[in-house]
C-alpha cells in the first residue's frame, strides 16, 4: 500500500473543505450546541438557592420556564449543527467521489487492467462515503465534545476552583484510561470480525460450487469446514463481547466513583459553608455531563483509524499517473476521409518487466486498406488492436495514423476519427437513442433510425412499442452486435478497429452481421480481428500473429493462392475455401 504523505493527506481532504459561509454558520452552531448546554445546570442552581431562600412561585415559574427554553434551544442548535455538518459533507463527498470518478475513468487501460470494478466502487463509493462520515463526526462528537469538556471544566473552575482542579485531574484520568480500554479492545473486535468475514467467505464459496461439491460428495467436509469456522466466530465475537462488558462496567464505576467524589467534596463545602446548596446541585449536573462526550470521543479515537485508511486509499487511487502523456503540441486528424495506418518495428509488454507480448510489428494500409490478423488465442492479435487504438503505447517502434505519430495525435480528435467494436458490446440500461449515441447529442432521431436501418435493424425498433425512447431490455448477442457498429456508423470513423464476437449466431443474423461489416469498412481503413477464418474473405491483407510476432504478412489473395503459405494451410484445415 502507498505510504501517505501530509501532501497527499491535504489533497484528499481538500476537497471536503466547505464555503466561508458555511463554515461559519457551522462554527456558530456548534458553538450553540455546546454553550447551551452549559447554562441549563446555572438555572438549577439559581432555582434551587431561590427556592431555599423562599423566593416567590412566579420567580421559581420563570426560571423553569428558562430552564426549558434553554434545553429546546440547545437540542435545536444540536439539530442545526448535525443538519449543517451533514450537508457539509454531502457537499465534499459528491465533489471527491466526482473527482476520483473522473480521474478513475481518465487512467490507462493499464491501471483497469490490474483493478477490478469492485475496488474501484469501493474507492470512489465506500472509502468517500466513511471519510465523510468521520468529518461529521468529528465536527458533532469531537470538535462539540472537546468544547463541552472545556467549558464544563472551566465553569466548575469559576464555581470552586478546587472543586474545578478535581473535576480536571478525573477528566484527565478518565480519558487516559479509556484510551488505554479502546486499545484493548480494538484488536479483539477486529479479530471477531475476521472470523465473521472468513465464515461468510467459506459459505460464498461452498454455495458456489455446491454442484460439485454435491457431485463429489464432499457434502460431509464442507458442512465440517463451516462448523469451523461458525465456530471460530462464536468464540472470537464472544471474547470481544466479554471484554466489551467488562470496559462498558469498567468505565460505569469510574463515572459512578468520579460522581460520588464530586458529591462528598460538594457535601464538604457545604458543611464548610463556602458551596450553596445550589452550588452542589449545578456541580453533580456538570460531573454527569461529563460523561457522554468522553463515550463518543472514545468511539471517534476508533472511527479515526478506519477513516484515515480511507485516505490513504482514496490518496493511493489520486496518486495514480496517466502512463499515456497528452501531446505537448497535440495534433488533429485528418477531418474525412479514410486514414492510412502504419506500425513500425512496434514492441509492447503489459508490465514494465513483464514478458514481451509484441514484438518488432510492421504493418502498413493504405486509406480504406483493410487488415485481417489471425493466429492462435493468446497470440498477441487483441494487444495490436490496443496499440492501434492507443490504449497503451507501444514500449518500441512507432504507431502512426493518418501520417501522425499516435503519441502527438489531439485525443479528441482521434476518440471521433477512430472507433472499435469490441467482442463484448456494453449496453447500457437506458433507452435504445442513448445507447446509440452513449447519452451525447450527436445525432438527431432521422439519423438514428436511419443509421439502425441500415445495419438491419429497422424492424427490430420498429416493434419496440417506444421508438427509439424504449429502454433498452434484453438484447441478442447478434442484436448487440448489430447496435455496436450502429454506434461506428454515427461516429462516421476514418479508420476502424473491428474485434469480431466469437459467440454463435444464427444464421440469419450472421448475414445481417456480415452485411454490417462489409458496409462499414466500405471507404474505410479497417483492422479485423478474426475468429473465425470465413470473415477474412473481406479483408485486403493479412498478418498472421504468432507468439507477438508477424510471421506471415501480405494481399489475403497472394496469400491465399501460395500452397505452402500458413494462411493458406489455415484455410484449408479449418475447411473454408481458399
Ligand atoms: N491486460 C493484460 N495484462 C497483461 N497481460 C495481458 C493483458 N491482455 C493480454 N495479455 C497477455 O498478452 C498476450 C496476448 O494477448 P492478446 O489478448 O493480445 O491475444 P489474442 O491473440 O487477442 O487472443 P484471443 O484470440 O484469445 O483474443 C497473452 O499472453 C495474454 O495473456
Amino acid at each position: 500500500m502507498t505510504t501517505l504523505t501530509r501532501h497527499d493527506r491535504y489533497s484528499v481532504l481538500r476537497h471536503l473543505r466547505p464555503g466561508r459561509r458555511s463554515a461559519t454558520a457551522l462554527a456558530a452552531a456548534i458553538a450553540a450546541s455546546t454553550l447551551l448546554p452549559l447554562a441549563a445546570p446555572q438555572l438549577t442552581r439559581r432555582f434551587v438557592d431561590d427556592a431555599i431562600g423562599g423566593a416567590g412561585t412566579h420567580r421559581l415559574v420563570l426560571i423553569a420556564l428558562g430552564y426549558l427554553a434553554v434545553a429546546v434551544a440547545g437540542q435545536g442548535a444540536r439539530m442545526l449543527t448535525a443538519w449543517l455538518a451533514s450537508r457539509l459533507a454531502w457537499d465534499g463527498t459528491n465533489r471527491l467521489r466526482e473527482m476520483l470518478a473522473e480521474h478513475a475513468l481518465g487512467l490507462d487501460m493499464a491501471y483497469h487492467g490490474r483493478h477490478t470494478p469492485g475496488e474501484m466502487i469501493e474507492r470512489v463509493d465506500g472509502d468517500v462515503v466513511a471519510v465523510a462520515e468521520f468529518v461529521v463526526a468529528f465536527l458533532m462528537d469531537v470538535v462539540a465534545g472537546l468544547l463541552l469538556l472545556a467549558g464544563i471544566v472551566v465553569v466548575v473552575l469559576t464555581v470552586d476552583p478546587r472543586l474545578g482542579a478535581v473535576l480536571l485531574a478525573y477528566c484527565l484520568v478518565i480519558g487516559y484510561g479509556m484510551a488505554r480500554a479502546q486499545r484493548l479492545a480494538v484488536p479483539s473486535a477486529a479479530r471477531s470480525r475476521a472470523a465473521h468475514a472468513a465464515m461468510i467467505g467459506n459459505l460464498e464459496e461452498r454455495l458456489a460450487g455446491a454442484e460439485d461439491i454435491r457431485a463429489n460428495g464432499a457434502g460431509e467436509h464442507a458442512v465440517n469446514g463451516f462448523y469451523r469456522a461458525g465456530s471460530a466466530w462464536f468464540h472470537a465475537d464472544y471474547r470481544a463481547g466479554r471484554l466489551g462488558t467488562a470496559l462498558l462496567g469498567g468505565t460505569t464505576v469510574a463515572f459512578a466513583a468520579g460522581t460520588a467524589i464530586v458529591l462528598a467534596l460538594a457535601a464538604w463545602s457545604r458543611q464548610s459553608g463556602t458551596l450553596t446548596v445550589g452550588a452542589a446541585v449545578l456541580l453533580f449536573q456538570y460531573t454527569l455531563m461529563v460523561r457522554t462526550p468522553f463515550e463518543r470521543l472514545i468511539d471517534q479515537l476508533r472511527e479515526y483509524q478506519a477513516a484515515l485508511a480511507g485516505v490513504a486509499r482514496i490518496g493511493g487511487m489520486l496518486a495514480e499517473r496517466r502512463t499515456l502523456p497528452d501531446p505537448a503540441d497535440p495534433r488533429p486528424l485528418p477531418a474525412t476521409g479514410p486514414l492510412g495506418l502504419r506500425l513500425d518495428g512496434v514492441g509492447f509488454s503489459y508490465a514494465d518487466d513483464g514478458e514481451r507480448v509484441l514484438s518488432d510489428v510492421t504493418i502498413a494500409l493504405a486509406p480504406g486498406e483493410t487488415l485481417g490478423l489471425v493466429g492462435r488465442t493468446g497470440s498477441g492479435k487483441t494487444t495490436i488492436a490496443r496499440m492501434v487504438l492507443r490504449l497503451y503505447d507501444p514500449t518500441e517502434g512507432t504507431v502512426r495514423v493518418g501520417g501522425l505519430d499516435l503519441r502527438e495525435v489531439d485525443p479528441a480528435s482521434a476518440r471521433r476519427r477512430m472507433c472499435a467494436v469490441t467482442q463484448d458490446v456494453q449496453l447500457f440500461a437506458a433507452s435504445v437513442r442513448d445507447n446509440l449515441t452513449l447519452f451525447r447529442p450527436i445525432a438527431g432521431d432521422d439519423r438514428l433510425r436511419a443509421v439502425l436501418d441500415d445495419v438491419g435493424l429497422g424492424e427490430w425498433l420498429a416493434a419496440l412499442p417506444g421508438g427509439l425512447d424504449s429502454e433498452l431490455g434484453g438484447v441478442s448477442a447478434g442484436e448487440a452486435q448489430l447496435l455496436a457498429f450502429a454506434r461506428a456508423f454515427l461516429t462516421d470513423p476514418g479508420l476502424v478497429v473491428l474485434d469480431e464476437a466469437s459467440s454463435r449466431l444464427d444464421p440469419a443474423t450472421e448475414r445481417r452481421v456480415e452485411r454490417s461489416v462489409d458496409r462499414l469498412l466500405a471507404g474505410r481503413t479497417g483492422v479485423l480481428v478474426a475468429h473465425r477464418l470465413s470473415s477474412l474473405s473481406r479483408v485486403d491483407k493479412i498478418a498472421v500473429v504468432d507468439h507477438g510476432r508477424i510471421v506471415e504478412y501480405g494481399p489475403r489473395e497472394e496469400l491465399a493462392a501460395d500452397p505452402l503459405s500458413r494462411f493458406g494451410r489455415l484455410l484449408d484445415v479449418a475447411g473454408v475455401r481458399r
